[in-house]
């Protein structure tokens, strides 16, 4: 039965046919590939899709969008490991979504500043890696493509400045040369809690700069209770350096993409 006609706009079945067919794209977790992708809504299946939002067409029309190494923008392009070039905002095909900082409670005085902007998918626990402290562990599987960061600290434009070791990032913009020292737990945030890989297959996420800022990429699916591991140096307890003999993988023009 065909409901009443709208005028100017048909029936309400048609509306429905209409929007069945009309394409809606969706940014959802793909738990069989382990990934976060862009799938037309329509193909959403539960149990192997969780949506994450709604694209808007115009999101959709420019992403993905192909950029010239030579033109590549630190602060508007991010590189796709998989396909190895460059894209403006993020890869169509290997898609990105961050994953902001809880904010921290002003009277909460029970823990540091920046165990609060712990996000609710992890915990901070002692770390299985010998001698490593702390570290960051799943509480929820985390795909390929979730991004967390940037990275928090105190800017310092010398090593000797740093309040402690194993803390900082150099972050490179233009001429500019700074680190963010993350020592302090009060003036930094969660990822200071990461630890390193002692090796290739034990790292899950990779560190890059964009916008002058330090972020950290999941590059291999996580599972619950797996550590959270970014490369950031062949040794333990030094300045985290990019370019480091005995480094997981080879540098590509981004020093911070591996
Ligand atoms: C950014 S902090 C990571 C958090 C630190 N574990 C903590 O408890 O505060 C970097 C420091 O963690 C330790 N660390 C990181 N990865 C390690 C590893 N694979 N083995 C041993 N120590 C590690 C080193 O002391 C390093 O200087």
């Amino acid at each position: 039965m065909n409901g009443t006609a709208i005028p100017g706009l048909g029936t309400p079945d048609a509306l429905k046919m209409e929007k069945a067919e009309k394409k809606s794209y969706k940014l959802v977790v793909d738990y069989r590939d382990g990934a976060i992708s862009i799938i037309d809504g329509r193909d959403l299946v539960e149990g192997l899709h969780r949506e994450i939002q709604d694209l808007a067409d115009q999101d959709v029309e420019i992403l993905g969008t192909e950029i010239e190494d030579s033109a590549y923008d630190e602060n508007l392009d991010i590189h796709c490991d998989k396909c190895k070039k460059f894209y403006r905002p993020y890869c169509r095909m290997h898609p990105l979504f961050k994953i902001p900082d809880r904010i921290p409670k002003p009277d909460k005085k029970d823990s540091s500043y920046s165990r609060q902007t712990l996000p609710l998918l992890f915990r901070i626990e002692k770390s299985k890696l010998p001698n490593a402290g702390y570290g960051v562990i799943a509480d929820v599987f985390i795909p390929v493509g979730m991004v967390f960061g940037p990275y928090k600290g105190q800017r310092v434009q010398k090593k000797s400045d740093f309040l402690a070791d194993g803390y900082a990032w150099l972050i490179k913009c233009g001429e500019k040369k700074f680190y963010i020292d993350g020592s302090d737990e009060e003036r930094s945030n969660w990822l200071r809690f990461i630890n390193s890989p002692r090796h290739e297959d034990e790292q899950n996420m990779v560190a890059f700069q964009t916008n002058g800022k330090i972020f950290y990429r999941v590059i291999k699916p996580i599972r619950i209770n797996q550590e959270l591991l970014v490369w950031y140096g062949s040794k333990f307890g030094g300045e985290f350096v990019e370019g480091e003999e005995g480094k997981p993988k080879k540098p590509n023009k981004n020093p911070f993409i591996w």
